[in-house]
């Protein structure tokens, strides 16, 4: 079905507002846009920050003749006669196709290749991770996930006991299953990445070696050699001492998600517990990684 959508610049103090009268005037969908180059990296919890200079943009019908919303907007005294706007038609895409057409596999580190589901698998001698992220973050894409996907590369997981915590697609988890792991425990706190990370693994033929849990079912005990946890320095900083809980003396420990200006602050909160390496980064983001003090 074809779409026209209308653009209005307006402010963060504004946008909502507006966004709810387009909804009222039969838009199907609004989107919030930055309307400069003003990143919001990690929000506050509770918070849902907006950018100074905000773009409202309302998906209508193609059918929908715009002239009266327009006008109806330019009556308003807080966009008025000189409201900056455009309406563009939208090509009728399948937008789903056009997400797998641009995800293709990709090698991290060494031996590992993560694979799209509906791909080929370029080295069949290769570590092939078979992937379908579903509703869940993590394709390996994204430099977070590509930084832990080549520290798991680069270890020696034979037969080891490891952790994911933030499993999201279970990407890392399944991973170091085929990197040769003995037992994975993923925990999220969405149910959705639970389920992403269950067929992923069923995809890989290893959920017999994935245990998966929401955090409030994890069991109390539990303890790994290895753990990895790509959340965000807010969650990290404050799950730092279950994180230490759950790794054994002289066991191995990757996080990220931070910034690279979170950096220091969060190895030095570590550092209680890990005897902390030199941060690796990747774009803007950060990878901290350790080693398990005796407790
Ligand atoms: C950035 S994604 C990482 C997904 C995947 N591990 C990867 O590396 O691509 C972070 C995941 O952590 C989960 N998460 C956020 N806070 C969490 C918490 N306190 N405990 C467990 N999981 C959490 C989110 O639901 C999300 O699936």
């Amino acid at each position: 079905m074809p779409w026209i959508q209308l653009r209005i610049s307006t402010s963060n103090e504004h946008a909502e507002l507006i966004g709810d009268l387009l909804m009222e005037q039969g838009a199907v969908s609004i989107t919030l846009e930055d309307g400069k180059d003003t990143p919001i990296f990690e929000p506050k919890l509770g918070e849902t920050p907006l950018w100074k200079d905000t773009v409202v943009i309302a998906l209508f019908d193609a059918e929908t003749d715009l002239t009266p919303t327009v006008e109806f907007l330019q009556s308003m005294p807080i966009l008025g006669q000189d409201m900056k706007y455009k309406i563009e038609q939208i090509e009728d895409k399948d937008w789903v196709r056009e997400w797998m057409d641009n995800f293709h596999p990709i090698q991290f580190g060494k031996r590992l290749w993560i694979c799209p589901s509906w791909r080929d698998i370029p080295d069949p001698e290769a570590v092939n991770v078979i992937l379908d992220p579903g509703l869940a973050f993590g394709t390996g894409t994204h430099p977070t996930t590509a930084l832990c996907l080549e520290w798991l590369d680069a270890l020696d997981l034979t037969d080891k006991q490891v952790i994911d915590f933030g499993c999201g697609s279970g990407i890392l988890a399944v991973a170091a299953l085929k990197l040769g792991a003995g037992q994975v425990t993923g925990i999220d706190i969405d149910y959705q990445a639970i389920e992403a990370s269950k067929a992923n693994a069923e995809r890989n033929q290893v959920a017999d070696k994935l245990a998966l849990y929401l955090p409030e079912d994890q069991p109390q005990n539990l303890q790994a050699e290895i753990l990895v946890a790509n959340i965000l320095a807010g969650p990290l900083r404050e799950l730092a001492p279950l994180i230490a809980e759950r790794v054994q003396s002289g066991g191995k420990l990757a996080l990220s998600g931070l910034l690279k200006e979170q950096a220091e602050e969060l190895s030095s909160h570590y550092s209680q517990w890990f005897v902390m390496d030199e941060p690796a980064h990747k774009d803007d983001w950060s990878r901290l990684t350790g080693v398990r003090k005796s407790s």
